[in-house]
């Protein structure tokens, strides 16, 4: 028989016929499909298939039906063999640009999703609040070695997990140009599945996936309440685990806290080290802000900027660093616009809606959830009539705090509390006040509830 041409296709045709009828229409469509006869030279038939993956699974499940069947045509042929299909030219995975490029749909090719330039760990300011995090990052970034398997970074909206996601990408991306390093969001992960479902190409899918050095994925707790989603991730998860391959994921919040994720996967993200980044304080607000002032200047030397107004926008907005960033934005675009000098007019003026909100952000509600959850205490305790020391003192500090983060009048926290009068919500902010001064316990316990509720 020929090498090549349109005797192998019929070949194959007829094969594919018998195939159908001894294992059925959808193993045909899952694994022979995706095959050609490429040759057939005295008694070894040799089968193409498109992935390493496909033609060991091939050979190893089908290679004795195949002789079987290809030596209907050819009674010489005893062996089958199935190797790689060449492709047309595709990128070098070496290439660190061209990995970061997404791919057209078609092309079968392992794309990382784009990265933000900006985000980097040059451009990434640390602090207290995000220290661990920046050093975990720092660690897998240098070194890949999947000592920490996985590592999982959480914190709330707008705190810099993407950022460090991307720097730990690009770093890797400039310095070791050979790890390949898969970067995407979990959305990406689940609509890429969704297309390898749809294309009947899970085997691609799952091969790519499992051929990665380093695999990130951001915000995973997308895939929360997706079933075969997560038992897609699982598998990929552990299958990638058992080759020491480093894995980085982010979430917005610890893995026992996500919601709707199996527990086996949970609990599979729980094994490596988990970092908290944690609400940015004052000080690392001010640092954020200085440094992309800093850099802003730099491109626009016609911008004046008062620092304090950089200071008042730490002190005031302190819900996350991309509104802190927004903010500060939005003035340059004013100052740049109307030729003004930033100032703290100019940008209480400008910013008016956001220090409203900012101011805003925090409900009696919320506070009473947390004040009960951090003493212990059920939520109907702090607007009972009961007078323990033990429930009106969180009372009291509730009540504080609803005056020092809210913009509610007295009498709206009394009533928030049970139809408390007015008189009794200032007595209770004056005992906060004064027992702040002589009792380090409960200033700490004030403390620690204003940065959480602030967060
Ligand atoms: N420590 C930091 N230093 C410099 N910039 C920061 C820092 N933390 C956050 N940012 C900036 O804040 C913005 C929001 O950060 P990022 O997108 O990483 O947040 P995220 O935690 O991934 O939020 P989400 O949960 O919404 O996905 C980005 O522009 C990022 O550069």
């Amino acid at each position: 028989m020929t090498s090549a041409g349109g005797g192998l296709d019929e070949v194959w045709r007829d094969v594919l016929v018998v195939a159908r009828r001894e294992f059925g229409e959808k193993a045909v469509e899952q694994w022979l499909d995706q095959v050609t006869l490429a040759s057939v030279t005295r008694d070894l038939a040799t089968l193409e298939a498109p992935t390493r993956f496909l033609a060991d699974w091939i050979e190893r499940n089908f290679g004795q039906a195949l002789v079987r069947m290809i030596g209907q045509a050819d009674p010489a042929v005893r062996r089958v063999q199935v190797t790689v299909r060449e492709r047309a030219p595709r990128r070098e995975p070496s290439a660190p640009v061209e990995m970061f490029t997404p791919a057209p749909e078609t092309e079968r090719g392992l794309n990382s999703a784009p990265l933000d330039p900006r985000f980097t760990f040059d451009s990434f300011v640390v602090g207290k609040p995000n220290e661990l995090a920046h050093a975990a990052a720092r660690r897998v970034a240098e070194c890949p070695d999947a000592s920490f398997n996985p590592v999982f970074l959480h914190g709330g909206v707008g705190l810099g997990k993407t950022h460090l996601m991307h720097a730990i990408a690009a770093h890797l991306q400039a310095s070791r140009p050979g790890v390949k390093v898969l970067y995407l969001s979990a959305e990406q992960f689940m609509y890429r599945f969704i297309q390898a479902l749809r294309f009947r190409d899970t085997i691609t899918f799952k091969e790519q996936f499992r051929s990665v050095d380093v695999l990130m994925v951001d915000d995973v707790q997308f895939i929360a309440g997706k079933d075969s989603t997560q038992e897609e991730f699982f598998h990929t998860f552990n299958a990638l685990i058992d080759q020491k391959k480093q894995i980085v994921i982010s979430g917005d919040s610890s893995p026992d806290r996500i919601e709707g994720i199996e527990e086996r996967i949970r609990s599979r993200l729980q094994w490596g080290l988990v970092v908290d980044i944690h609400p940015a304080d004052y000080e690392l607000r001010l640092g954020i802000l200085h440094s992309k002032a800093e850099r802003i200047m730099a491109t626009h030397p016609e911008i004046v900027l008062d620092p304090k107004v950089l200071e008042m926008l730490a002190h005031r907005i302190n819900s996350n660093v991309r509104v802190l960033e927004g903010a500060l934005t939005r003035l340059v675009a004013f100052a740049s616009l109307v030729g003004r000098r930033i100032d703290l007019d100019m940008a209480q003026e400008c910013l008016a809606d956001l220090l409203r909100a900012a101011e805003r952000k925090v409900t009696i509600e919320e506070i009473k959830r947390r004040v009960a959850d951090h003493y212990n205490l059920r939520l109907s305790d702090l607007v009972s009539a009961r007078r323990a020391r033990a429930v009106a003192r969180p009372r009291q500090v509730a009540m504080y705090l609803a005056k020092n983060l809210t913009s509610k009048s007295l009498p709206e926290i009394g009533r928030g509390f049970g139809g408390r009068d007015h008189t009794t919500v200032i007595h209770a902010v004056k005992k906060i006040e004064a027992l702040r001064e002589s009792d380090s316990q409960l200033s700490e316990d004030v403390e620690l509830l204003r940065r959480m509720l602030e967060a």
